[in-house]
């Protein structure tokens, strides 16, 4: 049967702002989010019977139905009703529960390629809102675009085009409950939101941005975070920030040897996962 493989890029969020707590417990945000090429690899294989299978085989992950990219499969396929299952084979190298959307991706990538294998011909639009139904990153991943997001995270436009930058990545390995973090922010009272530059033409504008809510909570509960982000600094990178929930420390450099040199710093005797990247 009919077989594709992609890949689900993981992201990092330049800027993070909660604006509100709302009745259903989620959180109103807007946010600057950006993709980069670490990636997971997916292949999706249509079958002719029904039913899904997802492989994963990586601790913390589940296989089968607990996993979101299962949740996906099985949204296209009950629309469809063609009367067809699919194999889901993951191969993860996203850190996981780290920030960097990794689930959220793998999702959004299932989404779009169920899309093409069962012929569908469902919308951007159409997969976002499904997408939003698994969880508050998804739609982004549709997006595919540098991004502003609003609402939960799921009213999406296009930022200005970003200057090419490379990013460095360090998590040192504990995982974060990205619904602990919300949960346990102190809303503070906002006076109104920063403004967003409009046009972004060197690294430095794209720092002049940084900021994320999320580190009141989740530094104070792990400071090796804190530690990561003064040896980047420390080590070159224009700036230097916890993504999305954390524990994943994103720097930008200007050029790959730099990031690369960083990386061996912060890895040398740590254990420390690291990955230096290109945005997307
Ligand atoms: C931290 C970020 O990754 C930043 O991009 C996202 O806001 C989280 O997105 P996500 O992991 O896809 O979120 P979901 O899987 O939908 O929700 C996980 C948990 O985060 C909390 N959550 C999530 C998004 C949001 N706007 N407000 C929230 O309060 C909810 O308590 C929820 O129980
Ligand atoms: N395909 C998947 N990949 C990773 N985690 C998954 C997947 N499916 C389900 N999960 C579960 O989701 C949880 C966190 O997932 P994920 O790695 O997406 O978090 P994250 O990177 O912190 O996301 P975010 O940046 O959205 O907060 C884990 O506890 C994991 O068991």
């Amino acid at each position: 049967m009919k077989s594709l493989t992609l890949q689900a890029p993981a992201k990092v969020n330049y800027r993070l702002d909660v604006i509100r707590r709302r009745p259903d417990g989620y959180h109103d945000l807007r946010m600057v989010m950006q993709r980069v090429n670490l990636c997971d690899m997916i292949t999706i294989t249509l079958t002719e019977t029904p039913g899904i299978t997802v492989t994963c085989g990586k601790n913390g992950v589940p296989d089968g139905p607990g996993n979101i990219a299962w949740k996906a499969a099985k949204a296209l396929l009950d629309l469809a009703d063609q009367g067809v299952g699919a194999v889901i084979d993951i191969a993860k190298n996203i850190p996981v529960a780290a920030g960097l959307g990794g689930g959220s991706s793998d999702a959004a990538t299932v989404l779009m390629g169920m899309n093409e294998l069962l012929g569908l011909q469902l919308s951007e639009q159409r997969l976002m809102e499904i997408g939003l139904t698994l969880g508050a990153d998804v739609p982004f991943f549709v997006f595919q675009k540098p991004a502003l997001a609003e609402g939960v995270g799921e009213q999406l436009a296009p930022m200005p085009a970003m200057p090419p930058v490379w990013v460095l990545l360090v998590n040192p390995g504990v995982h974060v409950s990205t619904a602990w973090v919300y949960r346990s922010l102190q809303l503070t009272n906002r006076d109104g939101l920063a403004k967003l530059p409009e046009l972004f033409r060197s690294i430095e504008d794209i720092c002049s941005i940084f900021s994320n809510d999320l580190e009141s909570v989740t530094i104070p509960a792990f400071p090796v975070i804190a530690e990561i982000k003064e040896i980047m600094l420390r080590e070159g990178a224009a700036g230097a920030m916890m993504s999305g929930s954390g524990p994943t420390v994103f720097g930008l450099f200007r050029d790959r040897e730099s990031a690369e040199r960083a990386r061996a710093v912060l890895t040398a005797d740590t254990g420390w996962f690291a990955a230096v990247a290109e945005t997307i």
